[in-house]
């Protein structure tokens, strides 16, 4: 069953059962160095330095993790080109280092901007694009960005001779589906009907598709592309934008939140460092194993414990002073799918006077609704991963900075 679903996303994104290509080649061995090991062989000196890496989406939640964890653990770093529509003011700071930090701000559905970014790389790593399910941009937009975007920073790659490409994909790829099927304790390999209706699964799907289609393409110069999309869960810690917005939301009703999803339902969370972490170190492998690696998909995962989406993030907000109310005898989840439809209505009417775009409609009732968690090991296997932070210390810091970033530091 082939890719459907219009250019601007609509309709139904119907894919194939989402399934990686059968892993190919022995999975190799424990023979990796402890994480952050630099890649194998390499001094830590001047004259190894001689990479350039191009972050797109270098200034998002999750593309400054990586930029900053590539100053610390690449050491073959000569520059670091970081792409954004939105650049932020703290990449001053990290231009006093042995590294060339090059900030170019820039539009991925602009291919001229994106081939000027990437001619010269090694190695691109795109994180840019539009994460909306709440209904802040239209779906064609979302297409542009997501499906557009990540088009032309493929033929960016072919074009200029860039070989090593890493995609940030994510699970909803995969799922929720459409029908609610949970995904439970799932792989890259579990059959699982992967059916979208909304814009954001659907353009990262086609995205996806794209840049595991673009592997072995011959690029300028005549060697072939080697391209990697890696599928995070739900990624959370310093940064996380909706963190924060249940932070307030519990503040304005007098620190309390309400429970709209049992705790029944799990979900697969993922610390951003460990995010930032597997691209990296995807980007430092794929080189050297590109037969396994090559056009592989590796969903993103650490100790995070499986949690309902409500109950993870009280992890964080109950140290803050937050506390869970158990309301689903009195808010039956008939009346929060109203409430969800009405938000959805509201969205429609106000839009043309302002943008009303709260975090529950139906869709985000329909995910955080569904079970969806992972369980695999493919990215240890195949490139020896292991997670760089504990889950204490993912959830340490991301307590921190909840605390920090509102004051509320005891
Ligand atoms: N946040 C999550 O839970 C999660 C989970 C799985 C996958 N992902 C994926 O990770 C990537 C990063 O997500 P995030 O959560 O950091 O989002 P984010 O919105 O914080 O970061 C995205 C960045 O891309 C930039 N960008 C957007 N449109 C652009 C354009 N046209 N040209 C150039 N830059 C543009 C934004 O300015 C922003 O800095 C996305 O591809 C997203 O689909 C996120
Ligand atoms: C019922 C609501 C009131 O408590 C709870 C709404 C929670 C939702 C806002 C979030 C539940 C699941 C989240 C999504 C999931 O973590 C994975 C995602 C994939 C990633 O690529 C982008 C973000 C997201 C869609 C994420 C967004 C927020 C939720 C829908």
């Amino acid at each position: 069953m082939g890719q459907e679903g219009g250019a601007s996303g609509r309709g139904r994104c119907v894919g194939r059962l989402a399934q990686a290509p059968r892993e190919e080649g022995p999975s190799s061995g424990g023979q990796f160095g402890h994480p952050g090991t630099v890649a194998a062989g390499m001094a830590d000196s001047a004259e190894t330095r001689k990479l350039v890496y191009l972050v797109t989406g270098g200034c998002g939640f999750l593309g400054e993790h990586v930029v900053r964890m590539l100053l610390q653990r690449e050491p073959r770093l000569y520059e670091l080109r970081v792409f954004d529509l939105h650049l932020g003011p703290w990449l001053e700071e990290l231009k006093t280092g042995p590294v060339q930090v090059t900030a170019i701000q820039g539009d991925v559905t602009q291919a001229h901007e994106v081939a000027a970014a990437v001619a010269g790389a090694h190695v691109v790593i795109h994180t840019a694009g539009l994460v909306d399910v709440f209904g802040r941009a239209s779906p064609e937009t979302i297409y542009e960005v997501n499906v557009q975007g990540t088009k032309n920073v493929i033929e960016a790659c072919v074009q200029t001779g860039t070989r090593f490409l890493v995609y940030t994909s994510s699970m909803e790829v995969v799922g929720p589906n459409i029908k609610g099927h949970p995904f439970y304790r799932g792989n890259e390999d579990t059959p699982y009907e992967a059916i979208h209706r909304h814009p954001y699964p659907c353009s990262k799907a086609q995205a996806e598709r794209l840049v595991l289609e673009a592997n072995g393409r011959k690029v300028h110069g005549g060697l072939s592309l080697v391209t990697c999309a890696l599928r995070p869960t739900g990624i959370y810690g310093e940064g996380h934008q909706i963190m924060r917005d249940f932070y307030h939301q519990g503040l304005r009703l007098g620190g309390r939140l309400f429970r709209a999803i049992p705790a029944s339902v799990e979900h697969s969370r993922v610390y951003v460092g460990n995010v930032a972490w597997m691209h990296v170190l995807v980007a430092q492998e794929l080189e050297q194993r590109a037969a396994l690696m090559g056009g592989q998909v590796y969903f993103c995962y650490d100790e995070s414990p499986y949690k309902s989406y409500e109950d993870f993030n009280m992890e964080f907000l109950g140290p803050c002073g937050l506390r869970l109310v158990d309301t689903r005898l009195l808010v039956p989840y008939w009346l929060l799918m109203l409430l969800a439809t009405l938000n959805a209505l509201l969205q429609w009417l106000l839009r043309p006077l302002l943008l009303y775009a709260p975090l529950l409609n139906p869709y985000t009732l329909a995910v955080a609704n569904t079970t969806f968690t992972v369980s695999t090991n493919k990215a240890q296997r195949h490139f020896g991963y292991k997670p760089l932070f504990s889950w204490e210390d993912s959830r340490t810091r991301t307590i921190r900075w909840v605390q920090a970033v509102e004051g509320s530091a005891p």
